[in-house]
């Protein structure tokens, strides 16, 4: 078979890890040898064995004289493993493919360079396109050193989020409610508007059949108005970090924090969305899940602070001038400045329909 084969199939593997292994990169490696697969892996937790250090240990002996495929160069130095491009000098690999290369300036390509050095082929670029793909936001992170933002939005056809009662139970149905728990599961943390939390009092843990990862729950509440018995506060199932403005009551600060809730004081009175980006990047949230309501999309909007929108449109009608739908704030003055996406990716998901878009 061919590089782009065996680079797929590192690319498969790298992806099914994905959500477990932050801040870490996912990667995949597949160890191939005289035309056969003599062992494959994935990195799957920060902290654990590297996927070129799984592939190598199945493959044993075959290592000797074999060609390793990587979704991303091998790093080369001392993290909590020791380094992978010594361990490939060290089994005496033949050659080494690589599809990405590290977007860290610290590291970008002294791993390639130790590889080369020490007599080993090295071919970069196979399927890079694909392996960037798949660490969209191991990359921004490493880059901006702010979360990657995904705002996911769900409504009616006629782009209602609720009913003029505020009644939203539910608009979308069960299969995409529960792929709304499998981004929750795969994101740092989830972050909703005290509206939210004063309309819905919404629990915001991953709920999936298999159990799931709870992300870290990010109230915004300039008046600290998050009532004292809310879910978020009380149910001990995840963090909540309730972000307030510089002016925010300290009487109220101390009655809401306890074991499970922080709260965090931005440098102006009003909530800046960057202000609150460097904040969560300071504390390692590398993608925030952005789950509304209106006015807290809005004000991702206006920051120019989204990476990725999932929207799920449910076919109902629920019509109502004073229904809110799925963005507030001021928008846009003309279509001019209005924010240009590009549709990656349609699916059915149930009765519903769900779209995948990023900035252009
Ligand atoms: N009303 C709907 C949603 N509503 C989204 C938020 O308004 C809810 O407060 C939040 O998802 C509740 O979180 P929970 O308590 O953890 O279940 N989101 C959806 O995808 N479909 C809907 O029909
Ligand atoms: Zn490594």
């Amino acid at each position: 078979m061919d590089d782009r084969y065996y680079m797929n199939v590192a690319i498969d593997l790298a992806g099914k890890a994905a959500g477990q292994t932050s801040p870490n990169p996912v990667v995949g490696s597949v160890v191939v040898k005289d035309g056969e697969i003599v062992g494959f892996g994935a990195h799957l937790k920060a902290g654990e064995a590297h996927a070129e250090v799984h592939a190598i240990r199945m493959a044993g002996e075959k290592v000797i004289g074999s060609t390793v495929y990587v979704t991303l160069e091998p790093c080369s130095h001392h993290g909590r493993t020791p380094p992978c491009s010594d361990l490939l000098i060290s089994s005496q690999v033949k050659r080494v493919v690589i599809a990405s290369v590290d977007p860290n300036p610290l590291v970008a390509g002294s791993g390639i360079k130790k590889l080369k050095s020490a007599g080993i082929i090295v071919d970069v670029g196979v399927c890079e396109a694909e392996a960037l793909a798949l660490n969209d936001v191991f990359f921004h992170y490493i880059k901006t050193k702010k979360p990657y933002v995904t705002l996911k939005t769900a409504s009616s056809l006629d782009g209602k989020t609720a009913t003029y009662t505020k009644d939203s139970k539910w608009i979308t149905g069960e299969e995409a409610r529960m792929d709304v728990h499998r981004y929750r599961h795969r994101h740092d943390a989830i972050l909703v508007g005290v509206g939210t939390v004063i309309a819905d009092d919404p629990s915001l843990t991953t709920r999936l059949p298999n159990g799931g990862k709870n992300p870290v729950r990010i109230i915004l509440d300039t008046h600290l108005r998050t009532p004292i018995d809310a879910r978020v506060l009380t149910d001990e199932e995840a963090p909540t970090w309730i972000i307030t403005g510089a002016r925010a009551d300290e009487k109220k600060i101390e009655a809401l924090i306890n074991q499970q809730v922080k709260v965090m004081k931005l440098p102006t009175e009003e909530i800046k969305i960057d202000n609150l980006l460097t904040l969560l990047g300071d504390r390692g949230i590398t993608s925030l899940f952005v789950e509304g309501g209106a006015t807290v999309n809005g004000s991702f909007l206006e920051a120019g602070a989204i990476n990725q929108v999932i929207t799920y449109i449910a076919p109902k009608l629920i019509g109502g001038a004073l229904a809110p739908t799925m963005i507030g704030g001021s928008g846009f003055r003309s279509m001019g400045v209005s924010m240009n996406l590009t549709i990656k990716d349609i699916t059915m998901i149930g009765q519903d329909i769900k779209i995948i878009s990023v900035p252009l």
